[in-house]
């Protein structure tokens, strides 16, 4: 029995009505293993900015971030819960599975969002607020809302709002963009692809039960497997760039490299990978691969910057 089949049974209709949800509901609400990943990206771009933030400051940046990636993913699942609702993979969301209604979820995503945004804009400074609210909008209404339901290059355009995270966290401490910020915005924006049609793949169908255009479904498979091949090139490039221009160390561009060219060999798989094969096996592989690639890059960009900053600290090398 779902909570409308609940207040329709007390008689509730046309009242106010408040589901009887519990915390983990609304816990599930912020996409919390997505969003993990997110805030980490966005601590990176915190800690490799150049400058100073207050301890205490740096961790009220970090939460304003976490709550307000959250916020978006409710805004999401608001806007979503009628395809949510369709789809094996989000047919236990909180929506969908009767335990929140929409408007609470609705509510909830407008005012962590405010929240967030303005603690971050008293409490740190107003241009990384701004652009932490421009984030949840990019993802909640320009992605949800606009790109998802109207092209197969949703994901490309709206895999913006993943890779802004670690702006928004350098933003808190210099105030402002960089080319650095800029490259660390880049290596997320040319892995979104690789990460999300890979999963696309091996959910074509229920991307194509709910009518979502996603590249598989429209380009077709082989045109797919060409795309994510590319971006996964461009991804393992620009994964290495930091090295180039000087915000990490050699070592770090070496390792990077041996990662990107991990992401290329599994991207090669899913080409390579039959049109027959029903479990598309390769292409599980490369979307695990692609969470362990993300995670292991920003890593490795904050142990070398520890390492580096630790080595060139006045007899800190010796
Ligand atoms: C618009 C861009 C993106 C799209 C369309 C996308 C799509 C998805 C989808 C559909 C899933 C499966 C989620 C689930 O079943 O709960 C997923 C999983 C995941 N994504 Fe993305 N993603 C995007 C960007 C990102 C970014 C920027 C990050 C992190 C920086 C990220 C991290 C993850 C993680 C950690 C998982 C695994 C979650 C789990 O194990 O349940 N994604 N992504
Ligand atoms: C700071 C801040 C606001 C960060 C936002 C970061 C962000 C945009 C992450 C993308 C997360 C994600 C799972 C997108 C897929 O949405 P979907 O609707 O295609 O996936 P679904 O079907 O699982 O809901």
């Amino acid at each position: 029995m779902t909570v409308v089949d609940n207040c329709e049974a007390l008689g509730m209709e046309g009242e106010l009505r408040l589901s009887e949800a519990g915390a983990r509901d609304y816990f599930a609400l912020l996409k919390p293993r997505v969003m993990s990943l997110v805030v980490f990206t966005a601590f990176a771009g915190l800690v490799l900015a150049p400058g100073h933030i207050h301890p205490v400051l740096g961790a009220i940046a970090i939460l304003c971030i976490a709550v307000g990636a959250g916020a978006s993913g409710a805004l999401n699942m608001w806007y979503d819960a009628d395809i949510d609702a369709v789809m094996s993979r989000t047919a236990r969301r909180p929506i969908p599975a009767g335990r929140i209604l929409p408007t609470e979820a609705l509510a909830f995503g407008l005012t962590l969002s405010v929240f967030s945004v303005a603690i971050l804009g008293l409490a740190v400074n107003w241009f990384a607020a701004g652009l932490l609210a421009f984030t949840i909008f990019f993802y909640a209404v320009v992605y949800t809302m606009w790109l998802k339901r109207s092209t197969p290059q949703n994901i490309v355009i709206g895999g913006a709002a993943g890779a802004f995270p670690p702006m928004v966290g350098w933003a808190c401490v210099t105030g402002g963009v960089s080319l650095d910020s800029i490259l660390l915005f880049l290596v997320i924006f040319l892995w979104t692809p690789a990460h999300f049609w890979a999963l696309a793949l091996f959910k074509m169908r229920d991307y194509g039960a709910v009518g979502v255009p996603m590249l598989p479904n429209v380009a077709g498979i082989p045109a797919t497997k060409r795309q994510i091949a590319l971006y996964a090139v461009l991804t393992a490039a620009a994964g290495v760039a930091p090295a180039l221009t000087g915000l990490s160390s050699p070592f770090y561009g070496a390792f990077a490299a041996v990662l990107g060219l991990g992401f290329v060999y599994y991207s090669v798989g899913v080409w390579r990978m039959p049109e027959g094969d029903e479990k598309m096996v390769a292409a599980k592989k490369l979307f695990g691969f692609s969470l362990v690639y993300l995670f292991a890059i920003f890593l490795a960009l904050l142990v070398d910057h520890y390492v580096v900053t630790f080595a060139t600290l006045p007899g800190g090398a010796h």
